[in-house]
């Protein structure tokens, strides 16, 4: 942890890779098996803390945040001062000895509250983007570095790259016609974030008093048909992962007052009512109450799903401060939106 305090924004990677193998689409990355994961996630120095799995995926809860194994695609997500981009060549390593080739990646965060505290290739987004660059298997040549603004110091940074087979939009994201949402809350109701403290000794495991969290702050109400995969620390924070079919959810909490911070990330699909999302939105927020917030969506080009959301969520109290755009190779359209009170 940083001298002044827990740097909550997480740092999210999203690797894709395919391969010849019919069978590939079945389990491919899913039959990394779990010591060789382990090594991984060592290296970037976070442990798994919990684990659940289903017919389409697998979902782990970091001692840092989270981990998504599908046959085809790793979404791996870490906060504090993880360095995360070591994680990409030991996993393009691991796939090539299952036939499957790194074919696109993508790469997102906001601005860390203790920049300072950020170890090498984190310690600023250029030498991010130079790292990616020595990095990256060569077949990824079409590369987009981009910073987002916004009225405030807050920024959202995305780096994406795919091979040529991959230009436009990922291949598999046409298939599935799936967008991303990434909500980042900081200054955290008081009231609302003492929920993720534990009471000392209280006698609890990690996962029992998870679970209690999930239930008293009315996270696991965000989605009822999820299956949920929670972990409370000690004293306090909080991380779930929320699996329904294929797709996943995912809620990471630092409630220490003057560093608070709490993120949910879903996926969903173009095609979904528009209504859900917004609703999803707003529940978000009545847990968390923030000061400010930001609602990054990642979807195919020609869509539009953040639409609605600020007219959904400004009658909670929040107003929309910026909106930018931008697309991205192997990513689609990238919405960055902030909110703050309307008190700020
Ligand atoms: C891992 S969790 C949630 C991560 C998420 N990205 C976030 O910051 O919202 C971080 C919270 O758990 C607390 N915590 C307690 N023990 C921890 C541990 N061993 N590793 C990581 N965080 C721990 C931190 O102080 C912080 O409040």
């Amino acid at each position: 942890m940083a001298v002044s305090g827990f740097e909550g924004f997480e740092k999210r990677l999203e690797l894709h890779f395919s391969g010849d193998d019919p069978a590939i689409g079945k389990m491919g990355l899913r039959q990394l098996d779990y010591f060789s994961l382990e090594k991984v996630l060592h290296a970037v120095q976070c442990t798994v803390v919990s684990a659940v799995g289903n017919k389409y995926f697998d979902s782990y809860v970091l001692s840092e945040s989270s981990l998504f194994v599908y046959p085809t695609k790793i979404i791996i997500k870490t906060c504090g001062t993880i360095q995360l981009l070591k994680s990409i060549r030991l996993l393009a390593d691991h796939a090539i000895k299952m036939g499957l080739t790194l074919r696109g990646c993508r790469y997102t965060r906001g601005s860390f509250i203790f920049p300072d505290a950020q170890p090498y290739p984190h310690t600023s987004f250029k030498e991010e983007v130079l790292y990616f660059e020595k990095d990256l298997p060569k077949n990824l040549s079409y590369k987009k570095a981009g910073v987002m603004n916004s009225k405030s110091c807050h920024k959202w940074h995305v780096f994406t790259a795919c091979d040529e087979g991959h230009m436009g939009v990922m291949e598999d994201m046409l298939v599935d016609d799936s967008y991303t949402v990434e909500i980042c809350m900081t200054e955290l109701d008081r009231v609302l974030a003492k929920k993720f403290f534990r009471r000392f000794n209280d006698g609890k495991t990690g996962d029992s008093a998870g679970l209690e969290m999930t239930e008293i702050t009315g996270i696991n109400d965000i989605n009822r048909n999820a299956l949920i995969c929670d972990y409370a620390f000690d004293p306090c924070g909080y991380s779930m992962n929320g699996i329904d079919r294929n797709r996943y959810s995912t809620v990471h909490v630092t409630p220490e007052d003057g560093f608070s911070y709490a993120s949910f990330e879903c996926i969903g699909s173009i095609y979904d009512e528009r209504e859900e999302l917004a609703e999803v939105l707003k529940k978000v927020m009545k847990i968390f109450g923030p000061a400010t917030m930001s609602v990054s969506t990642t979807c195919p080009s020609g869509h539009e799903v953040w639409r609605g959301l600020a007219k959904a969520i400004e009658p909670l109290g929040m107003r929309l401060r910026s909106c930018t755009t931008d697309e991205f190779p192997a990513a689609g359209s990238v919405v960055y939106q902030t909110f703050t009170t309307r008190r700020k």
